[in-house]
């Protein structure tokens, strides 16, 4: 099922939102741009908040706005959570998150509170008043009430953005759970590559208010030029299975054939589906296997491809065993004295990993 937006929106003589795209409505999908590129515009079309002239929204079969018929918000059933959370200060946190429950037909329920709270983390807050709650957990309480009104989409508008960089952390998890377990497409803005590599499965990427191009993660990261290289350095994610605390404190993570091991950071069960982030800085390549090295994370990789030096360093895009790409960030010097070339097979030393929960 996709959402296809069809819409010019002119904002006086600088600015005109132009699109003409169908989204995949599964998952997390990411708009991510510089500032002003028009994401909180498309959102706010998409929701019906904004009523550009001619435009064509249309949700799966469901028509939101073509010709003269328009769909109001309230209709479209969507759940929008912005930057500033907009509870009401005098309910408690209780009163906030059945506001919207109470006012949704039985028959269209799908998320009920007991789920949602545990979902977020939210069970031990329900008497309180919102002017006694951290920013973190007013967005999460936010989340919540935007998650029980069942809505077919939930619009994100920099959730964390008003958020310091700790709250942040802490809420991220709740998020990525919400994503996988509500079950409701998701659409968030954001113009943070950190963000966008936690949560999203595709980015429509934005500029000058037009979307350039709608990647899956993967493929965005498989490029050299990706946008979401702009902070760090070009960035590997795996996804694998996170496995228990050993005996000397390190987790297991991916499978026997591409095993790395990662810091006991977390006290998070054991998952089946996490992400890993390895900044390609953070990789060496060795031609022989290295046995006596404090480097533990080691995998056998095969050389996908080779990118054109720049400032005298390359990076070279590596496959591991289990089919994910691994980046490394080496000099053009060793390229050359390695003689590595696409296909030959050698070992990825990983400096550093992150978990992304
Ligand atoms: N109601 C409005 N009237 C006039 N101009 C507007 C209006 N809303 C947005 N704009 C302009 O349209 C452009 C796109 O704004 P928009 O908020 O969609 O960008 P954005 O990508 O979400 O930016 P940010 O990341 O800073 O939130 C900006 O130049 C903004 O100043």
């Amino acid at each position: 099922m996709n959402l296809q937006v069809q819409a010019r929106l002119r904002y006086g003589e600088d600015f005109e939102l132009n699109v003409d795209h169908e989204l995949p409505l599964e998952g997390v999908t990411g708009l991510f741009g510089r500032s002003g590129c028009g994401k909180t515009s498309l959102l706010r079309l998409i929701a019906g908040l904004e009523r550009a002239k001619g435009a064509t929204v249309r949700f799966g079969d469901q028509c939101w706005q073509q010709g003269r018929a328009f769909v109001p918000l309230h209709k479209r059933r969507i759940g929008l959570v912005f930057q500033e959370h907009s509870l009401l200060p005098h309910l408690s946190v209780q009163d906030n998150l059945l506001y919207g429950y109470k006012r949704t037909p039985a028959a269209l329920r799908r998320l009920h509170p007991p789920e949602v709270t545990a979902m977020l983390g939210i069970d031990d807050l329900l008497n309180r008043r919102i002017d006694q709650l951290s920013g973190g957990q007013r967005q999460r309480v936010s989340l919540g009430r935007a998650l029980l009104i069942s809505p077919q989409l939930l619009l994100l508008d920099e959730p964390m953005a008003a958020l310091d960089t700790q709250t942040k952390r802490e809420i991220m998890p709740f998020l990525g759970r919400m994503a996988a377990e509500s079950g409701v497409p998701i659409i968030m803005v954001s113009h943070s590559p950190d963000e966008i590599q936690r949560l999203a499965d595709r980015i429509a990427f934005m500029q000058n208010g037009r979307i350039q191009c709608i990647e899956t993660l993967h493929q965005s990261l498989a490029r050299p030029d990706s946008p979401l290289f702009e902070d760090a350095g070009a960035v590997s994610v795996l996804e694998g299975a996170l496995g228990d605390t050993e005996e000397d404190g390190v987790r297991p993570f991916g499978p026997p054939e591409a095993r790395l091991w990662v810091p006991n950071v977390t006290q998070a069960p054991a998952k089946p589906n996490l992400r890993l982030r390895i900044l390609a800085r953070d990789v060496s390549l060795s031609l022989v296997n290295p046995q006596q090295i404090s480097i533990q994370n080691q995998l056998l990789v095969t050389i996908e491809r080779i990118d054109a030096p720049r400032d005298n360093r390359c990076v070279v895009a590596c496959r591991t065993e289990d089919g994910q790409l691994v980046l490394a960030e080496i000099t053009a010097r060793a390229v050359r004295q390695l003689g590595l070339e696409t296909g030959t097979r050698l070992y990825a030393l990983i400096k550093s990993v992150a978990l992304l929960e």
